[in-house]
């Protein structure tokens, strides 16, 4: 049996389609946005129409017959009490997703892209491995305020992905490992996996600052800045996500500049480039007791395990405590395909919200 799945994965600055027939890969499109594009749009969940004018343009090019289509499934964002793997978006999540029950985020649209093309259709749409998939033990939930529980955000679909490549390189299943993930993409999170469950994690504004994310930050000056009637919640927002990190201190986000900058002699570049080995070592560092420091290999992904200068400034301060891996980019959209094939196949149930 043969099954055509379409793959969509909105990031903050691009749209990805891949179509895949089984495992194979038919054809993937990055649709890049420019901010002047995007800046029209007051929230996110507003650019839902222009995004889908650009998948319809997109399947249009590679002229896709809809109506071959088994599925449509999209990156999953942060609604609150997900599970990690695959959910059927119905109404009730739709619903959710445009009643604001998600915090911000541009993955909370693959829900509403998928079904959107897969409702006319009457095939199926689902998310799998979303954002907020969450799979912390009790304990790791618990903070110092009675009122406010640590809930589970990160990288999830990457850093399951990759976490399956590096078990089957090593002829073991991803369910019977221990590892250590950090994906290192324009922002970063760190995920700690044991049985196939990711236990604890440090978020993306919790942890190491990032190309383009300010990391975590002492909590009262984050109160003083708030107070200050400098920043509404808005700039606030993106000066954590967006305009943070990297980008805040020498006005790019793209290492690869950065890099260009160091080799010049840039020593304010070099300084900064360190600093953020350094804070994600500490990350990994902060993880590697939630297992007692019994961890099989710590995973280096995302886009900046590219370069070879920061996964060694990394690489060099954490491998006492387990092998590195370093597994470049991302596999988000074969990740999404797979997911959907899994459960097109009945090998597993998509979960109901
Ligand atoms: N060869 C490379 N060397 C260093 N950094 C890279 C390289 N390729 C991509 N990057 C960096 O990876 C980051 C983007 O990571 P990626 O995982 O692709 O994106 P996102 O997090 O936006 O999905 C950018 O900061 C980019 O400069
Ligand atoms: C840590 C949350 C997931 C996230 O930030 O994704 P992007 O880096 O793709 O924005």
């Amino acid at each position: 049996m043969s099954y055509k799945i379409l793959s969509i994965n909105p990031g903050s600055t691009s749209t990805k389609v891949a179509l895949y027939e089984n495992e194979t890969l038919v054809f993937s499109e990055n649709i890049e946005h420019t901010a002047e594009e995007l800046s029209p749009y007051e929230e996110v969940l507003d650019q839902l129409e222009f995004r889908s004018e650009a998948i319809q343009a997109i399947l249009k090019k590679h002229g896709v017959v809809l109506s071959d289509l088994a599925a449509v499934v999209g990156r999953g964002g942060l609604l609150p009490n997900l599970h990690a793997g695959g959910y059927l978006v119905n109404p009730h999540m739709k619903e959710a997703l445009l009643g604001g029950q998600a915090s911000p985020h541009a993955s909370n649209l693959g829900a509403l892209l998928a079904y959107e093309i897969a409702e006319p259709l009457g095939i199926p749409s689902y998310i799998y491995d979303a954002v907020m998939a969450d799979e912390f033990e009790e304990i790791a939930k618990i903070t110092g305020l009675p009122d406010v529980q640590r809930q589970s955000m990160c990288h999830v679909l990457n850093m399951k992905a990759m976490s399956r490549k590096v078990a089957e390189k090593h002829g073991k299943r991803y369910e019977d490992m221990t590892l250590l993930v950090a994906h290192l993409g324009g922002g970063i999170s760190i995920g700690i996996h044991k049985g196939g469950k990711i236990i604890d994690a440090i978020r993306d504004d919790a942890g190491p600052f990032s190309p383009e994310r300010s990391g975590s930050i002492p909590l009262l000056y984050i109160v003083d800045m708030c107070y200050s009637g400098i920043y509404n919640r808005k700039e606030m927002i993106k000066r954590i996500r967006g305009m943070g990190g990297l980008k805040a201190h020498l006005g790019t986000a793209d290492c690869r500049r950065i890099e260009k900058m160091i080799e010049s002699g840039d020593e304010r570049a070099k300084l900064l480039y360190e600093a953020q080995a350094y804070q994600v070592a500490k990350g990994i560092g902060e993880l590697a007791p939630v297992v007692s420091g019994k961890v099989d290999y710590i995973i280096l992904t995302g886009g900046v395990a590219y370069s070879k200068m920061m996964t060694d400034m990394i690489k060099e301060r954490v491998e006492f405590i387990a092998p590195v891996e370093i597994m470049p980019g991302e596999d988000e959209m074969e990740a999404l395909a797979l997911g959907a094939l899994r459960i097109l196949r009945g090998e597993e149930t998509a979960q109901e919200y």
